[in-house]
């Protein structure tokens, strides 16, 4: 029986707000939309097939944080098998006790003993339902953390360029569901192995009564097992084809209530524009939703009346039997009860089945995504760095991002000593911040090298070039903690709870440097209070504030290498000579100071400023030399400064075409 037949209508109408709105259907580049082909292929063989690998990951996950509850629940549950076959069989001979011949007290006497172990199963079965559930609903949640935990791990662990690569991005994606199914498979394997069991059980006692009652269960339950499985099958299919157009939905009931977009929404009245849309939208998805429950409607129908029928022709057999004499009214009593209960539990298996499928395609993704991410990890161990940092090099290093046919760097060449403070300056997309992540580790050359004392990064431990850089980027991290926090978590290391009065000591005089601790002095918590709007009693900072406790955290990391990615752009300028300053006094004799910025006034103190454009070094030097050179930093300096209007013009402002020559190996003369 194909299980699945991909009904036309099923194709969402695409709605003419989504067509407005975004140009057409929108479409979540998500990996979790490859499942629809999964599903449209399934058949009921297949699917059986693959239960054992799909479910396979999930038991093992669940052996290894719980093997007692896990070993609990398979033995409840085969119990509950048993007891229930004991207790068809004990409703039998109860049965043929109170149909033989004799006083109606006589044979209430003679079935008492059979009774009371009916009564006794019917006891223990209720108590190994009970270890049954309170086992399986220990073992969920741990199986759930933990298939978090190996989600999470593994996604800290890959190299940046898997993270900015699409297709692991959408493996990543479509992985983030498997953690709650797996959760999900547990009990969907519990009720699929009680299923089983007592299925077994059923048709074992009902072949031991009369051979001819396993087929006619059979005949009972298979339309309403058919009819289980086609609507979890359509409803499945509803929602891998109609997910996208409730998630735009979402999307703009998100927008209209978001922070950033709340004055436009009521200054341009974008909010009764949305609305309207949203309303549009929603009526679109209800209109499936009254489809798929029409369908469903007449599915169950239609299987109940094939099961009735299929009933009718097995009681009339057995009524057929029991006059010909061939069935024993004891046997055919037990075989009716037998039949309604076994039909139950093989409906209910059906739909079990498909859940355990529907949620272990998604368990299946994690797998996956924990196997592509193992290959893409940074690689453990590798040659030690020395303490003292002399220089990082880099040689010839040309760079390309995955889905850019132009290389970000080409043929770059420089050298960082302690002791210096060294400027990157350039246009927009000339490579300042690709250059630094090469430089930090974060990304490995496609040629060159990078090396820290002589040691290429490809074979250091990469741990420890981490450990010599403090990154303070442009979109650097504002932690939803408090202000101590988002300065400590520069260093999480240094959170050892014996020298707290240190650490509590350097977080002062880090903000101190940085000028965060005016800041401080003004939140209603001081150090304590917790920066992030959404959670209650937090509070916000401004752009600039944050960025005086980007600089603090630099600070307090610590390390053998700063960099600095436009750490000024949101600093009044009072602040922003201030965090020149500041940013200047980090550099010390076994430290160096990669100062990436636009602002010109900046770089003017830098011992070496290179000058990048288009992925190449076309210039270096300091300040005054390269002002003397009157290439590219030259205008670059000459066009900001005739901003202000109080430095004199030395040339026009247009840039160069061509500026000062490179020599071969990518660095300049
Ligand atoms: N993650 C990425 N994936 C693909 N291309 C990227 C990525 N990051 C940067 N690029 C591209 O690489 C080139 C260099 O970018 P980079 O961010 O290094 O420039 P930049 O000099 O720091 O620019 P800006 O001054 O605007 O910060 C640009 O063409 C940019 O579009």
């Amino acid at each position: 029986m194909r299980l699945l037949k991909r009904p036309e209508a099923t194709e969402p109408a695409v709605s003419a707000s989504e067509r407005r709105l975004f140009g057409g259907p929108l479409r979540y580049d998500a990996g979790w939309s490859n499942h629809e082909y999964a599903q449209l292929e399934g058949r009921l063989l297949t699917t059986l097939r693959s239960m054992p690998r799909m479910v396979g990951g999930t038991l093992r996950l669940a052996w290894a944080t719980d093997r007692p509850a896990l070993l609990t629940v398979a033995a409840a549950e085969a119990g509950q098998g048993v007891t229930s076959a004991v207790g068809l069989l004990v409703i039998s001979d109860v049965l043929r006790t109170l149909l033989r011949e004799g006083s109606a007290a006589d044979r209430l006497h003679a079935a008492l003993p059979a009774l009371a172990a009916g009564a006794l199963v019917a006891v223990l079965g209720a108590v190994l339902a009970s270890r049954s559930t309170a086992a399986a609903g220990r073992l969920e949640p741990k199986v759930e953390r933990a298939a978090y935990e190996q989600y999470l791990s593994a996604a800290v662990e890959v190299e940046l360029e898997a993270i900015e690569d699409g297709e692991f991005r959408r493996l990543l994606d479509s992985a983030q569901w498997g953690p709650p199914s797996a959760r999900r498979t547990v009990g969907a394997c519990v009720a699929t192995l009680g299923g089983v069991i007592s299925l077994i059980a059923t048709a074992g006692v009902l072949t031991v009564l009369h051979p001819l009652l396993l087929p006619m269960l059979l005949l009972i339950a298979a339309p309403r097992g058919w009819g289980a499985m086609r609507v979890a099958q359509r409803r499945y299919l509803s929602m891998i084809t109609w997910v996208e157009h409730v998630r735009a939905a979402r999307l703009i009931g998100q927008l209209l209530i978001s922070r950033t977009s709340a004055p436009e929404v009521r200054v341009h009245g974008v909010g009764r524009y949305l609305l309207g849309h949203y309303r549009n939208m929603a009526e679109v998805a209800e209109s499936e939703a009254t489809r798929l429950a029409k369908d469903k409607a007449a599915t169950e129908l239609l299987a109940a009346t094939l099961s009735g029928l299929a009933a009718l022709v097995t009681y009339g057999a057995m009524g057929a039997l029991i006059v010909s004499g061939r069935m024993d009214l004891a046997v055919a009593g037990t075989a009716v009860i037998a039949v309604r209960t076994g039909s139950a539990s093989l409906g209910a298996l059906v739909a079990t089945t498909n859940t355990l499928h529907e949620e272990s395609l998604y368990v299946r993704d994690l797998e996956r995504f924990v196997a592509e991410a193992a290959r893409r990890a940074i690689p453990s161990g590798g040659a030690p760095l020395p303490e003292r940092l002399a220089a990082v090099r880099l040689r010839n290093v040309d760079f390309s991002y995955p889905d850019r046919d132009e290389p970000a760097l080409s043929g770059v060449s420089l050298t960082i000593e302690a002791g210096q403070v060294v400027a990157l300056v350039g246009e927009n997309g000339s490579g300042k911040s690709t250059l630094v992540k090469l430089l930090a580790g974060l990304h490995l050359p496609d040629s060159g090298s990078v090396t820290w004392d002589g040691v290429d990064v490809r074979d250091a431990d990469r741990e420890q070039v981490f450990d010599r850089v403090a990154l303070l980027t442009q979109d650097f991290e504002r932690w939803p903690v408090t202000a101590r926090t988002n300065i400590a978590i520069g260093r999480p290391g240094k959170e050892d709870p014996e020298r707290a009065v240190d650490q509590a000591s350097e977080v002062v005089a880090a903000a101190r440097y940085a000028g965060a601790d005016r800041i401080v002095e003004k939140l209603p918590h001081g150090y304590e209070t917790l920066l992030a709007r959404v959670f209650r009693g937090a509070s916000e900072l401004s752009g600039g504030q944050w960025q005086k406790f980007g600089l603090a955290r630099t600070r307090f990391r610590d390390a053998r290498v700063l960099v600095v990615d436009e750490p000024t752009s949101a600093l009044d300028p009072e602040a922003e000579i201030a965090a020149f300053d500041s940013i200047r006094g980090l550099a010390g004799p076994e430290r160096a100071v990669v100062l990436v910025t636009h602002r010109m006034s900046g770089v003017r103190f830098a011992d070496v400023i290179y000058v990048l454009h288009e992925g190449r070094l076309v210039e270096r030097g300091g300040h005054d030399e390269l002002m003397a050179l009157g290439g590219r930093y030259a205008s670059m300096y000459a066009m900001q400064a005739a901003q202000f209007g109080d430095e004199p013009r030395r040339r026009s402002p247009s840039l160069p075409r061509q500026s000062a020559a490179p020599r071969n190996d990518g660095s300049v003369t």
